[in-house]
């Protein structure tokens, strides 16, 4: 990392430097040094970029649905090819292992592979007048999906490619245009894309790169009149806020959890322990899915404990290119944060097993046990290494504590008696419940959703093309 590149922002087909002449600095999580420098555009920038879109995305929606569908599949290609120049690239920017990284290029290349297919095979569909009460065999409806217009596709930090494609892939396979802001700390990875995205010939302002901080220019361009979709992910305080004012702009956002694993007394412990480990901890519980909090019966939870601690004493730590499980968090702030946690949780009588140790922004794999309502580790989300353990007494009581988090994204229910893990999972207040697994988003088809503080609106390939598009019907009287 000897000289700082200056990466430059994309519009009209072109990498351009923006006339304000601000830079702004990405620092690496992990050394203390730049990165890279990101252009941080002008309003007026943002203006013309989402202008141009318009007559762009016309023309794309005209194309042959097998010519978008060959460009996608070429950028695909591409970035399988250019997949260590970007891995190395996500892995100095946002910290994550060098095989995670890679691993979020190839998963993103068959994520716009299976979009591809997805819409190809997504057909009109028609009804008949005569299947309503007092109607006509000669009124027929032609249901056709068209796209909503110019989608804004904003990603958070931690997948950088992934959740990013995961808004521009559907956007684009279904005709739409694409204005991408993504995270700050995570602009170049998503620079890195755009020049794989380049290389394949899509034509100009199709899609426009523009970077810049969502303090700065985030509000502008949400809502901004161009836009005609936002589709978010990150924070719940960020996605609250643009709910707020996106006036009748369809919307979807992903945001926070604060995932339960809940362990019954019949569970197979040394199951729950394997997948609660590798929920809470890959990636420092960077992830909005991490297992954030266990509930466990009293009658177990000393088996449980014993056996977790032994795990979290085991964890890897140390810096992203050895690929440990335990990395620097993204920045000061964060890693402030969870230490702040931390500190709560030990001043207010809860046991410490493992961990409280930090170097810089790594903060060591953090247990505790005797968690209770009380602290603030029962409710906050971390979003790093620290797992909190709180026992209880029954079912019920798991299950009302699951329900009182102001999030509600995923939850993972651990039973060997699937009718009692069905019943609970039943009763939690969430998107997905996952019975005897880790919480986690993928495969990538599947419906992602979160209820309450975690998200408006489902993802997932069908999904989310479904939510960039809108019908149309065309209504033939014979
Ligand atoms: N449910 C899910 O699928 C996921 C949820 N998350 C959640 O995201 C959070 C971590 O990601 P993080 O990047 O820190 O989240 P943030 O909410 O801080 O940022 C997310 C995105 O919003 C942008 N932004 C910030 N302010 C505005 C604004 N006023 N208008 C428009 N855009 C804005 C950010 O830009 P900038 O970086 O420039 O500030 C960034 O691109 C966690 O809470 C995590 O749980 C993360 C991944 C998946
Ligand atoms: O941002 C996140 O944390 C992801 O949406 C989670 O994805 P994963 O469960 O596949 O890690």
């Amino acid at each position: 990392m000897s000289e700082i590149n200056t990466y430059k922002y994309y519009v009209g087909g072109k990498f351009v430097a923006s006339t304000s002449g601000n830079l702004i600095d990405i620092d690496c999580p992990y050394e203390q040094a730049i990165v890279g420098r990101v252009q941080a555009i002008s309003k007026a920038e943002a203006d013309l970029a989402i202008a141009a879109t318009k007559k762009a995305q016309k023309d794309w929606a005209d194309l042959d649905l097998f010519k978008r569908a060959d460009l996608l599949n070429k950028w695909a290609d591409q970035l399988e090819t250019d997949a260590h120049e970007i891995a190395e690239i996500i892995m100095q920017e946002v910290g994550k292992t060098w095989n995670d990284a890679v691993k979020e290029v190839t998963r993103t290349a068959e994520f716009i592979r299976y979009t591809v297919q997805e819409y190809i095979h997504t057909n009109d569909t028609s009804m008949s007048g005569q299947n309503y009460p007092g109607g006509s065999k000669n009124k027929i409806a032609i249901i056709k999906r068209i796209p909503l217009g110019t989608v804004l596709a904003i990603s958070p930090f931690n997948y950088p490619v992934n959740l990013s494609v995961a808004k521009i892939a559907p956007a684009l396979i279904s005709g739409n245009a694409v204005v991408f802001k993504p995270a700050t700390q995570g602009a170049i990875s998503a620079v890195k894309i755009i020049e794989s995205f380049d290389k394949v010939g899509f034509p100009a302002d199709i899609l426009q790169l523009l970077t810049g901080k969502g303090s700065d220019i985030g509000d502008y361009v949400s809502e901004h009149e161009g836009i005609d979709m936002i589709s978010f992910t990150g924070g719940a305080t960020t996605g609250r806020h643009l709910s707020s004012f996106s006036t009748m702009k369809p919307m979807v956002l992903e945001l926070g959890g604060k995932d339960p694993a809940i362990v019954c007394e019949d569970a197979d412990i040394d199951k729950a322990v394997f997948e609660i480990m590798s929920g809470a901890f890959s990636y420092s519980g960077q992830r909005c899915t991490a297992i954030k909090r266990v509930l466990v019966n009293e009658a177990v939870a000393d088996e449980l404990v014993a056996k977790l601690k032994g795990e979290v004493e085991k964890l890897t730590v140390g810096m992203p290119i050895d690929n440990p499980v335990i990395v620097p968090l993204i920045n000061k702030g964060s890693a402030d944060y969870v230490e702040g946690l931390i500190a709560d949780a030990i001043a207010d009588g809860a046991t410490l097993l493992a961990g409280n140790k930090r170097e810089d922004n790594l903060i060591y794999p953090t247990l505790f046990d005797h968690v209770t309502p009380d602290m603030r580790l029962a409710w906050e989300e971390p979003f790093g290494p620290v797992l909190p353990i709180i026992r209880v007494s029954s079912d019920a009581q798991a299950i009302e504590l699951a329900n009182q988090s102001e999030y509600g994204l995923q939850a993972s229910v651990f039973s060997r008696d699937f009718s009692r893990a069905a019943a609970i999972a039943e009763k939690i207040e969430a998107g997905s419940v996952q019975i005897n697994g880790r919480t986690e988003r993928g495969p990538d088809h599947f419906p992602f959703l979160g209820v309450k503080n975690s998200g408006m609106g489902v993802h997932g390939i069908s999904r989310t093309i479904d939510a960039m598009t809108r019908e149309k019907l065309l209504i033939i009287n014979l």
